[in-house]
């Protein structure tokens, strides 16, 4: 006979904590299992380290700029690799500190450290133990792909974890894979002082975006001296540490691109190989994602699988989504479902890609009756009094409805501009509240109702 528990949450990613203590509360004795880091990805090597080492980045840009502004800087600007480390990993590890002082004060809620594997639908093993509970609630997250490129094996590489520890610049990083983490560590590095190269199997960047997003972002990454090789198909490594090379052998011509350093980011796979679904009987999809249902229920009664794990999202917001949704059915009966949030995410170069909804393709396709209202940043005047004008803002309505179908603002501040429409289409208001709308001036958001008033029919 095991430990037995009322609920199990395997890992304390972005979903589980919160999942805890709301169960922990309900009279519930909860059992929180995690095999390394509390906090999961996004504190440890995901969300919370990247923005910090992007606002290291930004200031060395901006130091670099700072003639622009009319303000002197006496040499040039170099960044000591070792200090970025030490102040990122002190905001991560600070973070991590407090989701653990968190956890430990929870009522009726006790952390097992370790990897869970289920033995039968409600008995998993941590270790020695055998833990049983009738809800088990799984947020196991994910991790970086790993290709099977030829080379793989013997060219040091590094994934979004390694990366992290660097403590001296590399002199060339070659990045695989331009897209969230290509982008976001390659503006980063060359902002360090590093030559980077990043090798793409796409015709162009991210092209479930539109294409003058996808062009203004190769524009933003080529003026800061970044080498971009698209269409990079058959990619094999060669080399060594520090002299390596990254080939793309059916590339029309062949591309071979040299280096000291490979960043390998070419998506992410989700925890579940190694969880023993099978035993448990869950169903996952051909990608090993958990297959659940609009309340993030899988197949088989009292399991549950939230955040990346479930492949509805990749977010942290859409984790913590999971939780609410599986709180809000589970202990609130209230229906709250998957299928009622809006797809919204922020790509962190510098500026940001902010993105909700569809994009102007996307509404096309789906044969609305597309409007689209775009401005460039270089008429924000907020943008234009800070000196960053790159970018634009784009705008995506249903003629007939009036309702926003999407938004892209590419530039500055746009990650936090952009929640203005993010809550209109909550609100599933026409888009002249926007438009009617007043908004402070001198903000990004100013320009959103400008931007909404120029609507017209895409050319
Ligand atoms: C470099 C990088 C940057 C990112 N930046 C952003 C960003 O800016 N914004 C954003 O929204 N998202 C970002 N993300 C994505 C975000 O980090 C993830 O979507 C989010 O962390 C997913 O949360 P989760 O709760 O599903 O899983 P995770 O945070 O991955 O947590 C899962 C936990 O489960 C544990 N676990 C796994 N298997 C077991 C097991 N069998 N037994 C016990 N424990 C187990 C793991 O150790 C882990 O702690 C980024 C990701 C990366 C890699
Ligand atoms: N700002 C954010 O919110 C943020 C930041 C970083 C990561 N993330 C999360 O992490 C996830 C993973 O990010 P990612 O950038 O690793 O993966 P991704 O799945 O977004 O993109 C992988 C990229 O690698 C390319 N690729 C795949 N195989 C290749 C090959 N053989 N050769 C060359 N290129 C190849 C793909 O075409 C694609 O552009 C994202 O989906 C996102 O959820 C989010």
């Amino acid at each position: 006979m095991g430990q037995q528990f009322d609920a199990v949450v395997v890992g304390a990613g972005q979903a589980g904590p919160s999942l805890a203590e709301r169960l922990g509360k309900s009279g519930r004795k909860v059992a929180v299992i995690e095999r390394k880091l509390v906090g999961g990805t996004c504190v440890n090597t995901g969300c919370i380290p990247t923005k910090s080492m992007v606002a290291s980045a930004y200031v060395a840009h901006m130091g670099r700029r700072a003639t622009d502004y009319g303000v002197d800087r006496a040499g040039d600007v170099s960044v000591a690799m070792e200090r970025v480390w030490k102040r990122t990993r002190g905001i991560s590890d600070g973070s991590r500190s407090s989701v653990e002082a968190w956890l430990a004060g929870m009522p009726n809620v006790t952390l097992l450290r370790g990897h869970a594997a289920f033995e039968s639908p409600h008995a998993l093993r941590v270790g020695d133990q055998l833990i049983e509970a009738g809800e088990i609630f799984l947020n196991v997250g994910g991790r970086a792909t790993m290709p099977d490129f030829p080379g793989i094996d013997t060219v040091p590489y590094m994934t979004n974890v390694g990366i992290m520890d660097l403590r001296e610049l590399p002199e060339h990083l070659v990045i695989v894979g331009g897209s969230y983490i290509g982008l976001e560590f390659g503006q980063m590095f060359r902002r360090f002082g590093s030559r980077v190269s990043i090798v793409e199997r796409s015709e162009r960047l991210l092209p479930h975006e539109d294409p003058e997003v996808s062009a203004a972002i190769v524009d933003i990454l080529q003026r800061e001296g970044i080498t971009l090789h698209l269409a990079a198909e058959c990619i094999e490594l060669h080399g060594k540490a520090g002299d390596l090379s990254v080939v793309a052998r059916c590339a029309d011509p062949r591309m071979e691109v040299k280096g000291t350093h490979l960043l390998l980011a070419v998506g992410r796979q989700p925890n579940t190989d190694t969880l023993g679904l099978d035993k448990a009987g869950v169903k996952t999809n051909e990608h090993g994602y958990i297959v659940v249902d609009d309340q993030c229920r899988t197949n088989v009664e009292g399991i549950w699988a939230m955040g990346d794990c479930n492949g509805k999202g990749a977010f942290t917001h859409t984790s913590y989504n999971d939780y609410e949704i599986v709180a809000a059915n589970l202990l609130d009966h209230e229906p709250r479902r998957i299928s009622d949030r809006i797809l919204a995410y922020a790509l962190y170069i510098d500026p940001p890609l902010a993105r909700i909804g569809m994009s102007e393709q996307e509404a096309l396709h789906s044969g609305h009756d597309v409007l689209v209202g775009v401005r460039p940043m270089t008429r924000v005047g907020r943008a234009v009094e800070r000196g960053e004008t790159l970018g634009f803002m784009k705008v995506v309505v249903d003629g007939k409805s009036e309702q926003l179908l999407g938004a892209a603002i590419l530039g500055v501040n746009g990650d936090e501009a952009i929640h203005c429409l993010l809550d209109i289409m909550y609100a599933k208001a026409p888009y002249r509240t926007v438009t009617h709308a007043v908004h402070i001036h001198p903000t990004i958001a100013e320009l959103l109702p400008t931007t909404l008033q120029s609507l017209a029919k895409p050319s």
